[in-house]
């Protein structure tokens, strides 16, 4: 069930100027690409303690450490500079993207700490404690405290939090479990980068935003624990990566694990887009982050040839707070989507299903 937007504070100040001004990359669309992330973690140790039963090796959305045969902590840390201008929202945002790390892997969230980097001299104190009051309005719907962080000075501005959380070691929802024959369900639309985007360029006005804020600010929790009652092979959240580069990444580490490549097909036409968003694509309003995810994921993806370029960016469309993409088998799909649709997630989209392929991350795309 979706909880109501709170009120937000009054502000004493108007941010000038713009927060996404201040922004060179928005939101999630500031990761560092895949190609230049594995280049930087290749070879970095990977942990031999026989406790860290989910590492930085398999791509996935948060790591694992094991305290007992019925607990483990799942932790994780998400921070981006701004990807709206008003300053509550932006808090808003960073905190639910932040614990959809948790939710993703089948967690509980525990705890939080903040990170904030301002520039205190242009900005003042008004709108970072704005963020602060989103971030902690999240974290209160999540049954969390943030109970602590790290404050630094920067031009640009950056907020997230880390997140830790509970698990049955037993019950872990990794990437690395989808099996051929599983469906893939996704819980939210796509579109956030290109949206927001095109209110950063001043092509649109704020108010195409409304539907995406609702989305980037609605937690994933009802959405796992659909996952985890209907019992779900595989999870991961769609964020800067986009669909393509986060399935992608959820495939090889499939492959890997089965000992035998893994792929996927996906219907274009089935995958859930916010209003505006095509046409957006379609007059050239597309993050730089979108276009190096479609990038590093064609080599893999085989398009239809139906499907153009906007509508290949669309599917690599770098996310924030994007929905969970879920792994099922079929016998157990009609359940999940029932229960996702009783809990009111914002789609319950069966968008493909995955595939015996004959190398590990090919994704067949179909229109
Ligand atoms: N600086 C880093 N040092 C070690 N591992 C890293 C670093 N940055 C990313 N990783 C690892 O790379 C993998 C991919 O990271 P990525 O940020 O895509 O995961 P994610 O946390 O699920 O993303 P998101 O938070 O956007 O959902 C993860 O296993 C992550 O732990
Ligand atoms: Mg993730």
């Amino acid at each position: 069930m979706n909880v109501a937007t709170p009120p937000k504070p009054a502000s004493a100040e108007s941010a000038v100027p713009r927060l996404t001004e201040l922004a060179r990359f928005a939101g999630c669309a500031a990761k560092i690409s895949q190609a230049d992330l594995h280049k930087a973690l290749a070879g970095l140790p990977v942990a031999s303690d026989p406790r860290v039963l989910v590492g930085h090796d398999t791509s996935d959305d948060a790591a694992i450490i094991k305290l007992r045969e019925d607990l483990a902590l799942v932790e994780t840390v998400d921070i981006f500079p701004p990807i709206v201008d008003d300053a509550y929202d932006y808090g808003r945002i960073a905190a639910t993207n932040a614990l959809s790390d948790i939710y993703a892997m089948g967690g509980t969230p525990l705890n939080a700490l903040s990170f904030v980097a301002w520039p205190v001299d242009t900005l003042g104190t008004v709108p970072l404690r704005q963020v602060l009051d989103g971030a902690a309005a999240i974290c209160k719907e999540a049954g969390i405290a943030i109970s602590g962080g790290h404050s630094i000075v920067d031009e640009e501005p950056k907020f997230g939090l880390f997140v830790t959380g509970t698990i049955d070691p037993r019950k872990i929802v990794s990437n690395a479990g989808a099996r051929p024959g599983d469906a893939l369900v996704l819980t939210k639309p796509i579109g956030t980068g290109v949206l927001t985007t095109a209110v950063k360029r001043n092509a649109a006005p704020e108010s195409v935003l409304a539907a995406a804020i609702k989305s980037m600010t609605t937690l994933n929790r009802d959405a796992a624990e659909a996952m985890n009652a209907a019992g779900a092979t595989a999870a991961t959240d769609i964020t800067g990566f986009g669909l393509l580069g986060h399935l992608g990444n959820m495939l090889r580490a499939s492959s890997t694990a089965a000992g035998t490549p893994i792929g996927a097909k996906l219907s274009y036409s089935a995958v859930p887009v916010f209003d505006r968003v095509t046409g957006f694509l379609k007059e050239g309003l597309c993050p730089g982050g979108t276009k190096r995810n479609l990038e590093y994921a064609a080599p893999n993806a085989r398009f239809a040839d139906e499907l153009a370029e906007p509508q290949r960016l669309l599917l690599a469309d770098a996310q924030t707070s994007g929905g969970l993409l879920i792994a099922v088998p079929q016998d157990k799909l009609a359940g999940l989507l029932a229960d996702l649709k009783k809990r009111g997630t914002l789609a319950q989209a069966v968008i493909g299903s995955v595939t015996a392929a004959d190398k590990p991350g090919v994704i067949e795309v179909t229109a």
